[in-house]
């Protein structure tokens, strides 16, 4: 049902009866073509604090983490042949906005409740991920087009 906004700003609360819920931004993720020059950019240009390079064998992966304060920005560079950002990357030569990774409390009830919702995850158990914690990942197909990282806060 769509609401028109007239004068009151509430926003109409709609908290589904589950096991567990989701937290904070952790990250938002850009796969760049050349990860030496992106973190120039966020280093040098821009003026943010960013990480060393840290490759990920497992997730097929090298990342940066920029700073921002309320969220990090994780910037992905393929690492091995089977990497699961190459393909994106043939697509968006420049690079763009892979996915959003968000915090849940509780990423084995989230996984088993999505599964019977038919969201497609695609792993078929959490990974540890980039900050060491579980980590899994939510079909973009089925949610609206975007990449969604599920990770346990
Ligand atoms: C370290 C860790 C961490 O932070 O802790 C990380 O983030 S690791 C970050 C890297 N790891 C991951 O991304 C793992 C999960 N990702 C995957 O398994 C894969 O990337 C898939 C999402 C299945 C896509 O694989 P691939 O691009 O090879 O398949 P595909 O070319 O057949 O794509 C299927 C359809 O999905 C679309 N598609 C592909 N990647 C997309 C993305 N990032 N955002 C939105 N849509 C996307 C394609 O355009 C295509 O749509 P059309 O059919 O309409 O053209
Ligand atoms: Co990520």
């Amino acid at each position: 049902m769509i609401r028109t906004l007239a004068s009151s700003h509430s926003v109409s609360q709609n908290i589904p009866s589950s096991l567990w819920k989701l937290g904070r931004l952790n990250h938002v993720a850009i796969a760049v073509p050349d990860l030496e020059k992106a973190q120039s950019l966020y280093k040098d240009v821009l003026g943010a604090q960013v990480s060393e390079t840290v490759a990920l064998p497992e997730h097929g992966v090298y990342t940066v983490f920029v700073e921002l304060g309320n969220t990090k920005l994780e910037l992905l560079h393929p690492l091995g042949e089977k990497s699961p950002i190459t393909s994106f990357l043939q697509k968006n030569k420049t690079g763009g906005m892979h996915h959003i990774c968000i915090e849940v409390d509780d990423i084995n009830a989230a996984m088993a409740e999505l599964k019977k919702k038919k969201i497609r995850i695609l792993s078929e158990e959490p990974k540890i991920g980039a900050h060491g914690k579980p980590v899994i990942f939510l079909h973009p197909k089925d949610c609206h087009g975007v990449l969604v990282e599920l990770e346990q806060a």
